[in-house]
């Protein structure tokens, strides 16, 4: 296979909370995590020269080995000591720094399309352990649908499916930097931990209202304080016939439930009627897991 064409498609935290802090500053968090049909085009093509090579849409992103795509190609080529190169086109749509794991997709693609194109012979499990070396939402976006995430991210326990619903997206325009959220975090006291349970409750009944009234984010105070438009986004959204609204990791992303297509239309023109997000979309969630 000299050429794979791969979908990594962005997640949204339908929950997290942070229950613990280690020594190397990384926190250990229980996340109820659903994959979304929110996607970038990653586009591996084999090379007869050695190197990586990032080509990109976005003129901002890095094409060195500050990008993850490459950090994960680099992983795998030093490993597996592949001769010869890969040039990796990223199409990106899914908002980047936005809390919807777009980097983090864009790695579990290259590890999964790497594994394929090169025969490595590894097993989603090496794949993921892999893949926390990169960052701690990388095994999720390998495994993807609707899963409880523990430890800091990897500890994946697969859970009952989202109900059918459409999810409104806003992201403001400014970038949050995920180390300095859950830093302040750190010099706050937690009030309020959100009822992850709850969640669990309502997807296993298959309650999306249920669901909906359940959802909370701990790191969601941290990043309003800074950035009030958070909160009118959420405001607008719960105004505009949402069933619960909230902020996606560690922001500034904001996504509403919505039960049927015509609200949550109504709902984004809203948002952009407001001015409070330029990048607004509409997507399913996607609940089918990768094998
Ligand atoms: C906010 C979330 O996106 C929610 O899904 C994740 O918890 C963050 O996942 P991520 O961006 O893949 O995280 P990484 O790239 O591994 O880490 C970025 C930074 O976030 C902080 N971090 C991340 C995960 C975690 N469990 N505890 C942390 O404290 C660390 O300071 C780290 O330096
Ligand atoms: N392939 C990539 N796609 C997007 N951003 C990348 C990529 N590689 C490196 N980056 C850098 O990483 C930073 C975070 O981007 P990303 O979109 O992954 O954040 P995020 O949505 O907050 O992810 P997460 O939800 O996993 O925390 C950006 O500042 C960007 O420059």
């Amino acid at each position: 296979m000299e050429k794979l064409e791969l979908k990594a498609l962005g997640k949204i935290n339908l929950g997290l909370d942070v229950i613990g802090r280690r020594d190397n500053g990384y926190h250990d968090v229980r996340m109820v995590m659903q994959t979304l049909y929110l996607y970038d085009n990653v586009v591996l093509e084999k090379k007869t020269e050695p190197g990586i090579e990032i080509e990109s849409n976005l003129f901002f992103l890095p094409k060195d080995d500050n990008n993850i795509a490459y950090k994960a190609a680099k992983l795998l080529i030093d490993e597996f000591q592949i001769q010869g190169g890969i040039k990796i086109t990223l199409d990106k749509h899914i908002p980047v720094a936005a809390g919807m794991a777009g980097g983090s997709s864009n790695a579990a693609a290259v590890l999964y399309g790497m594994n394929r194109m090169f025969g490595l012979g590894l097993s989603q499990e090496e794949l993921m352990e892999r893949g926390v070396v990169l960052g701690a939402d990388v095994p999720y976006c390998i495994m993807r649908g609707t899963v409880l995430a523990e430890g800091i991210g990897e500890v994946l326990t697969p859970l009952a499916p989202m109900p059918k619903c459409q999810i409104l997206i806003a992201k403001p325009p400014i970038s949050v930097s995920t180390k300095l959220v859950y830093e302040k975090l750190d010099s706050k006291e937690i009030e309020q931990h959100p009822d992850i349970d709850g969640i669990i409750a309502g997807l296993e009944a298959g309650d999306l209202s249920a669901v909906a009234s359940s959802m909370g984010n701990v790191l969601e105070k941290v990043t309003v304080e800074e950035y009030p438009v958070i909160a009118q986004i959420k405001e607008c959204m719960l105004r505009g016939g949402a069933l619960g609204a909230m902020m996606s990791g560690s922001g500034p992303t904001v996504f509403g439930i919505f039960k049927d297509r015509r609200t949550v239309k109504q709902a984004s023109e809203l948002v952009k009627e407001q001015g409070l997000a330029r990048q607004v979309y509409i997507a399913n969630v996607h609940n089918a897991r990768r094998r």
